[in-house]
């Protein structure tokens, strides 16, 4: 007789600069759980094809791509994963926002998000899976026990945006976050395939007044009323 091990998991859904990324990482180190960022793996779509000088707009390349994604996640400092791309190193590279507006593109093809689909539910393994991403608790993981949607103005994810470039040394303009990121959200949201929208079951968070801690606090809250704390 086989039996189906249950495999806690916790998604986390939601824009860019909602606060995703930032809470999923001070989760999976406060419960000592595996991370899934699933927005790596399509900013690594991007990467690559531009490495084999595919463009965006050939879907029929781009899933071949999707789906031999030469990709290791190295454990790194803390909460810091090293990512590996056909053996080089790509942490900070796949962070820019041209990749992520790439990423954004190739996101919306059926056939790439068909090809990464099992690669992301591979990561589910014990104690436990925290998921990041857009159609986490939707497509992903329906089955996941606790289900997080973040959300926050358009104006204070530019400013976070912002203040994330400008404290790692890089140029930045206000106006041109915000438009990437208005772009982004009307491309992500109106796709056919997996728009972001909150799953029925998710707790919705909007953030624009909250701190990190304030965030955590509430996820760890609701992570102990469904038993998983
Ligand atoms: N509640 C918050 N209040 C203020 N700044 C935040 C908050 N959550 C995240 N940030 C900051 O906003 C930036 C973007 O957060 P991040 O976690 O990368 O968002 P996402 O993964 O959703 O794109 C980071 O610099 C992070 O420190
Ligand atoms: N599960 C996911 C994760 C990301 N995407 C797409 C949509 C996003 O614009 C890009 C980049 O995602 P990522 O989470 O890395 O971007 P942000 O950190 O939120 O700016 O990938 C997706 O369609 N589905």
């Amino acid at each position: 007789m086989s039996t189906t091990v249950f495999i806690p998991i916790i998604t986390v859904d939601g824009p860019s600069g909602s606060g995703k990324g930032t809470i999923c990482r001070l989760l999976s180190q406060q419960l000592g759980w595996h991370l899934l960022d699933s927005g790596a793996l399509y900013r690594l779509t991007a990467v690559a094809a531009r490495h084999h000088g595919i463009p965006m707009t050939d879907e029929e390349s781009l899933k071949v791509v999707a789906a031999h994604l030469d990709v290791q996640f190295l454990a790194g400092t803390a909460a810091e994963i090293k990512i590996v791309l056909e053996g080089e190193e790509v942490t900070d590279a796949i962070r820019t926002e041209a990749i992520g507006a790439d990423a954004s593109i190739v996101a919306a093809m059926p056939s790439v998000r068909q090809a990464l689909l099992q690669r992301q539910r591979d990561f589910a393994a014990l104690p436990g899976l925290i998921a990041d991403g857009r159609d986490m608790g939707t497509v992903v993981f329906p089955e996941a026990r606790l289900k997080v949607y973040l959300d926050a103005s358009a104006e204070e994810r530019a400013s976070r945006r912002y203040k994330q470039l400008i404290s790692k040394g890089l140029s930045a303009s206000l106006e041109d976050i915000l438009l990437d990121i208005q772009a982004r959200d009307e491309r992500d949201m109106n796709r056919s395939i997996s728009p972001l929208k909150p799953a029925p079951d998710a707790v919705i968070l909007d953030t624009t007044q909250l701190t990190i801690e304030e965030v955590l606090e509430v996820v760890l809250d609701e992570a102990k009323h469904k038993g998983l704390r």
